[in-house]
């Protein structure tokens, strides 16, 4: 286990209430919390891919994996070990299909009828792990000793330290989720408890909007969701100091949440780490903190960009024709994407996808503002799609853009900004004959993975054996 240095909570900020400083000076890399969640849930995106307990990938379809009997065939829960299996099981009994088909279905259903299926209020995804939640807290209460595997001891009391954030339509939402564990419990909740399990609802729906995390894989997708006590204790900032890592320790164990300082901090400075994504203009960031966190962020950042700087920004003689490249812009990447999602399985379509993007590209380079965030997402784009066709030198170049435009919007220890300068690394090397440059990619590229994800980490791996090969030849 690596060390760490646990920060100090204070209590009494007059408008943030708590938050999380520095216990003495920290250096980059430095871990101040590495701690499981209270509850956590895959995406059901992941679950055929991933163990349902631990979120380890399988790696290939031939990998090993228990599959749970009792879920039904097109919801199935798979495991990548017994002790995973056990000790998801006290929860996953109330998901799965031995507890009630019908009923868990119906449930379901209903939720998605009002919700949708990705309901941008309230995603199925979220619903699972809400009520995950419920089970563990409703189990914490009747086991005696509270602490049966998977069960967190004083979750209720846990819970209730978490800040709140209530939204009014989350009063229908509690309705429809309240009766959906009343149609699985089938008669066992009596009339009076309805209202109380409603506003029961109500409550952990609004500590979820404040303290939910997404869990993200090493290459930062999100593939699940979780409560994680010490990390609900951190503010945001748009300059945050902090980074949040998610790893695998141990089998049976869910997915263990690490904070890494980012930045030198000075013993009592405020730790952060950021809510949204860092990439978005200041509106769109301060838009999104209000509304699903409740507050209007103020933090260096958002003051000193001022309006913005990564909004639309055209160049003033250009402005005037601008909507009507918009227009050929929209229409490029909409065919790409009609493309990309069409029904022709015989494939071939990647070179005139790319040659779309392309198009739209070429266009946005010229008429939007380098920090321009759509013109960032079709350089990525294309990114993707040439080292699909492996188009090394096209790769090249738009990977140095992409790495140009996170250099810009975020830390430097950012997980994100790390990987992609390790990718433009391996292309560089792949590509051409500028070896020392990829050298000096790898040398700054390698103290940061080990930062983040520690020593025994594979990018580390990776990195070194590049180098290794590198200074030999
Ligand atoms: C995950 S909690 C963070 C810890 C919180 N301060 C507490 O006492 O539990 C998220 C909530 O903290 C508050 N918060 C976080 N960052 C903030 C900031 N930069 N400015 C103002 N309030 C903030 C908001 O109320 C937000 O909904």
């Amino acid at each position: 286990m690596p060390t760490t240095f646990p920060f100090t909570t204070l209590l009494d900020h007059p408008t943030k209430n708590r938050c999380a400083v520095a216990p003495r000076d920290l250096q980059p890399g430095s871990i101040v919390s590495l701690t499981s969640p209270f509850v956590s849930s895959l995406h059901r995106s992941q679950k055929s891919r991933r163990c349902s307990r631990c979120f380890l990938p399988f790696t290939s379809p031939t990998s090993k994996r228990l599959k749970c009997t009792g879920c039904p065939p097109n919801g199935s829960t798979y495991y990548c070990s017994r002790t995973c299996q056990i000790s998801d099981f006290i929860t996953h009994r109330y998901e799965c299909k031995k507890r009630g088909t019908k009923s868990l279905q119906a449930a379901v259903n209903t939720f998605v009828l009002t919700h949708g299926e990705d309901g941008t209020n309230f995603p199925l995804d979220d619903y699972w792990l809400l009520r995950k939640t419920y089970y563990m807290a409703v189990f914490q209460v009747k086991s005696d000793a509270g602490n049966m595997k998977g069960l967190v001891p004083d979750l209720p009391t846990k819970l209730s330290k978490l800040s709140e954030h209530h939204i009014p339509s989350d009063v229908v939402l509690a309705e429809s989720v309240t009766q959906s564990v009343i149609a699985l419990e089938k008669g066992k909740v009596e009339e009076e408890d309805v209202s109380n399990l409603q506003k029961f609802f109500v409550n952990l729906l609004a500590k979820f909007r404040a303290n939910n995390f997404g869990i993200l894989s090493d290459l930062q997708n999100v593939i699940g969701g979780g409560v994680y006590e010490t990390g609900a204790i951190l503010n945001h900032s748009c300059s945050p100091n902090c980074v949040l890592v998610y790893e695998r320790l141990e089998e049976g164990e869910e997915m263990l949440q690490k904070i890494v300082v980012i930045e030198e901090v000075k013993e009592g400075e405020e730790l952060f780490h950021s809510y949204v994504e860092l990439c978005q203009p200041t509106s769109e960031r301060r838009e999104h903190l209000n509304e699903s966190y409740g507050f209007m962020c103020n933090c260096e950042r958002c003051i000193s960009e001022g309006t913005d700087n990564l909004d639309s920004k055209y160049s003033e003689i250009l402005k005037s024709e601008y909507p009507n490249v918009k227009s050929i812009i929209e229409d490029s990447l909409a065919s790409a994407e009609e493309l990309m999602y069409s029904e022709d399985e015989s494939g071939g379509t990647e070179r005139k996808e790319y040659e779309l993007i392309l198009k739209a590209l070429i266009l946005q380079r010229e008429y939007l503002g380098e920090l321009h965030l759509s013109r960032y997402k079709s350089e990525a784009l294309a990114l993707s799609h040439s080292m699909l066709l492996a188009s090394v030198p096209d790769a090249i170049e738009h990977c140095e853009n992409v790495c140009e435009f996170l250099t810009r919007c975020l830390p430097q220890f950012h997980p994100l900004l790390v990987l992609q300068r390790m990718t433009l690394g391996e292309l560089v090397q792949e590509g051409t004959k500028r070896d020392e440059e990829a050298v000096e990619i790898f040398k700054d590229v390698l103290p940061k993975l080990r930062l983040l994800y520690g020593e025994e980490h594979e990018y580390v791996g990776r990195v070194e054996d590049n180098l290794k090969f590198l200074q030999q030849t």
